[in-house]
């Protein structure tokens, strides 16, 4: 049996202290021969993640928006344990998990669960779904060997799966109950805090709207804490206590949900926020907002989004906006202050297509 995360009642959940993640980008193989041959300089630094700090709340469930390629997906591994910081720390109930030894590593491994967006690739084909189910858990000695099986059952009936169909394979299943059993994977281990990497972008808009409302009951019936990564804004709107906008690895803005969608202060997020209804639900690759999103190799100096920020002015060019409160709750990354100078728009509630409660 692994011993439990032992929460501390004055530390958040989860901290996220000033964590930057540096990737080398990507070669292949000619590139890497050319470097090995010293005929080609190494792989240009990508900026993924620069000195992000986010703290998570026990029960809360956090939205983290932004266009592809900002870094969300690279926040949810660092916070899940699964990538290390370059710098900066992540801290679980006050405990930097990097630094976390034997049974209270495996207890934080295990406390914490990543849910992904392509199921079928993170499912073995070769599995029963049984298997898939019950094998951690047995594992790490929650359920002796004899108990699995109910256990399995039990976990299927939790996610709305019939315990009949636990001796399929997961071709055998659609979309939506595929994600179901990578969400009942997830649960078998008793966790408390859930990523959700984009975790129903690939489903169709119906099976969107029943996976998140399974989410929402399941978060109030286990009393779990999320992270919900998605470029959805609609759906975040829907699932989330707060939302936290990224722009080129950098956090510009954070506030609870009706703030952020009645009274959105940074440029960006305004203009997030109004191209809603061109958003392809459905498409993964996306850019929402004018202009291209820069390359993380190379990112513009100053604020990040000067270059596309329409209320942009000199400092913008040259130095970092820190994220502050603008007023409490509610933290802003922008040299003006309240985003534009402006009053801060209005955005009327995004149709909920599909999602019913
Ligand atoms: N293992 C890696 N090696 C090199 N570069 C990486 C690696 N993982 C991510 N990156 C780069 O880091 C940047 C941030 O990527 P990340 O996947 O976190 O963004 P994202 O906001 O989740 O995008 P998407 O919505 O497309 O999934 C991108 O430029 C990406 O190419």
């Amino acid at each position: 049996m692994t011993a439990p995360m032992t929460p501390s009642p004055s530390a958040p959940m989860v901290k996220v202290d000033r964590v930057t993640k540096q990737f080398r980008r990507k070669t292949d193989m000619a590139e890497r021969l050319a470097i090995r041959a010293r005929l080609a300089k190494d792989p240009p630094v990508v900026h993924a993640l620069d000195e992000v700090t986010l703290e998570i709340a026990r029960g809360e469930v956090v939205g983290l928006v932004g266009e592809s390629g900002c870094g969300k997906s690279t926040l949810g591994r660092v916070v899940a344990g699964m990538l290390p910081a370059t710098e900066g720390a992540v801290l679980r109930d006050g405990k930097d998990i990097a630094r976390l030894k034997g049974a209270e590593a495996r207890a934080m491994r295990l406390a914490t669960q990543i849910i992904f967006q392509d199921p079928m690739s993170s499912l073995n084909p070769r599995k029963k779904v049984a298997e898939i189910i019950g094998e951690a858990p047995r594992l790490h000695g929650i359920v002796p060997r004899r108990d699995t099986a109910a256990l399995v059952g039990q976990l299927m009936g939790l996610v709305g799966l019939d315990p009949a169909m636990a001796n399929r394979y997961p071709h055998q299943f659609s979309g939506g109950q595929r994600q179901r059993i990578g969400i009942a994977r997830a649960l078998a281990v008793n966790p408390d805090f859930l990523v959700c990497d984009e975790s129903i972008a690939a489903l169709d808009v119906s099976i969107q709207a029943q996976v998140i409302n399974l989410l929402v009951r399941l978060r109030q019936e286990l009393s779990l804490t999320l992270l919900f990564i998605s470029h959805d804004l609609s759906v975040v709107r829907y699932i989330s206590d707060r939302v936290v906008i990224m722009y080129l690895g950098r956090i510009v803005e954070s506030a609870p949900t009706a703030q952020i969608f009645d009274a959105a202060r940074h440029p960006y997020t305004q203009a997030l926020l109004e191209e809603i209804p061109r958003i392809d639900r459905r498409g993964h690759r996306f850019s929402t907002v004018k202009g291209e999103i820069p390359s993380p190799v190379n990112p513009p100096s100053g604020c990040h989004f000067h270059p596309r920020c329409p209320f942009a002015i000199d400092i913008c060019r040259t130095t970092r906006p820190t994220l502050r409160p603008a007023q409490p709750g509610h933290m802003v990354a922008c040299h003006l202050g309240d985003g534009t100078g402006q009053p801060a728009i209005n955005n009327k509630k995004p149709t909920q297509q599909g999602v019913s409660t």
